[in-house]
């Protein structure tokens, strides 16, 4: 069987093709998929088919799930309105994942199309961890809670933790540190998410690229007072203009640590206010995991910036985490990067979302042909994986 996976970002397309569960081919754009036109879809399309002959299921990364989805779904034209209504709550996210899920579903209409969610990894999140402290109308009636995002990174995390520290997912306390552009944390127990730092959108939380993470809600409201800003305006700047832009006027955290390194104030300041917010967050998650086995740091920050992160566990000290200098320079994937001494591994992943979403589009596939099976009153097929006859 082949899938086509699809992660259609904000700023970039990521797709890889996986035949029999393999992921044997892929490809990153940088582009605006919103923009993208079916002439520009067709040469990609063909590239991917001649890799995989004929495509039999699509997985779409879809970051918003909200309460209508706890787990990957079949698309078909109510899923499509269901994620469609979310388009408000991830402004940044939704539009090109519909898009895509659009046009897909029109240039390969024989292929099954999957969506799997941001948000599901944190479905089971205890009502403390989701609850805002907000009147009951805003709960019950409108939805106003915490959903969590980057599931598909945050899962693929604490599995990877799990193999190479050779423990039981089950066992583990993970604190996953997923930072790219969006960033975010989930604190992991039971093998599930108990805590994330990102709530109702992909705004809460830690400072990211663009967008200011967590801030006393009463800003927004006073700006719209008091300046001749609208209410869009400030949601614009809070999520395009703010992060490290607003801070020090550049997206890439190489450059700030380069120009914090040139003891320019206006870095140092944002690299300050960046791995502040970032520790004492972990710090929320380690509470929240019940304890630490294991911190995973994960994203093109995450993965690539030893200073970044060596200027978060500093701060983390006091928890007893150390690090090796040596080992966290050296910036190699899959690798632990503590010192003996440390009270938690600390590791470095190579996180991969499109692996997460084959595993969840073959569990899926795997559930449909079940009910199938029952019924006609059949013998059920085998689990994916090693042919086990147990549920994924
Ligand atoms: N070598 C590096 N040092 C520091 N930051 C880096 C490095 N490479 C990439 N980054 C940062 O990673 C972020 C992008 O992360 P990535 O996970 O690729 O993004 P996205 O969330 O869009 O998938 C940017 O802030 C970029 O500056
Ligand atoms: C949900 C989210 O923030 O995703 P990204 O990191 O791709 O922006
Ligand atoms: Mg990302």
């Amino acid at each position: 069987m082949s899938m086509l996976l699809v992660n259609a970002g904000s700023s970039s397309l990521k797709i890889s093709i996986a035949v029999d569960g393999e992921v044997i081919y892929g490809r990153s754009l940088a582009t605006s998929v919103s923009a993208m036109t079916d002439a520009e879809w067709e040469p990609l399309l063909a590239e991917f088919t001649a890799v995989a002959d004929d495509i039999d299921v699509v997985v779409h990364r879809v970051a918003h799930g909200g309460r209508l989805f706890g787990e990957a779904a079949i698309v078909d034209d109510r899923v499509m309105a269901g994620i469609e209504e979310l388009t408000d709550l991830a402004p940044l996210h939704q539009p090109p994942s519909v898009a895509t899920l659009e046009r897909l579903r029109r240039m390969l209409p024989e292929a099954t199309q999957i969506a799997c969610f941001d948000t599901a990894f944190h479905a089971r999140m205890p009502a403390e961890a989701y609850t805002y402290a907000i009147p009951e109308e805003w709960r019950n009636v409108y939805g106003v809670r915490r959903y969590g995002f980057h599931g598909l990174a945050h899962e693929y995390n604490v599995r990877e933790a799990a193999t190479i520290l050779d423990r039981d997912l089950l066992e583990l306390r993970v604190v996953s540190a997923h930072l790219g552009s969006g960033a975010s944390l989930a604190a992991v127990r039971d093998g599930h998410s108990v805590d994330t730092t990102m709530g109702f959108t992909p705004l809460e939380g830690l400072v990211m690229s663009t967008r200011s993470g967590t801030i006393d809600p009463a800003v927004s409201a006073w700006l719209v007072a008091n300046t001749d800003l609208s209410v869009r305006e400030v949601i614009t700047k809070l999520e395009r203009e703010s992060g490290l832009l607003g801070l020090a006027g550049d997206t890439r955290m190489e450059n700030i640590v380069e120009r914090a390194a040139s003891a320019e104030p206006e870095a140092q300041l944002a690299l300050g206010v960046w791995s502040h917010r970032a520790a004492g967050m972990i710090g929320q998650m380690v509470i929240s995991a019940g304890g630490l086995d294991a911190l995973v740091f994960s994203g093109g920050i995450g993965e690539h910036s030893p200073v970044a992160r060596a200027m978060i566990l500093e701060r983390l000290r006091p928890l007893g985490l150390r690090f090796d200098e040596r080992l966290n320079q050296r910036n190699e994937m899959d690798r632990e990067i503590q010192t003996e001494d440390s009270s938690a591994a600390i590791i470095v992943v190579a996180t991969r979302e499109d692996i997460t979403m084959v595993r969840q589009a073959e569990a899926l596939l795997w559930l449909r042909e079940q009910h199938e099976a029952e019924a006609e009153g059949q013998q059920p097929p085998l689990a994916p994986g090693e042919g086990q006859p147990a549920a994924p």
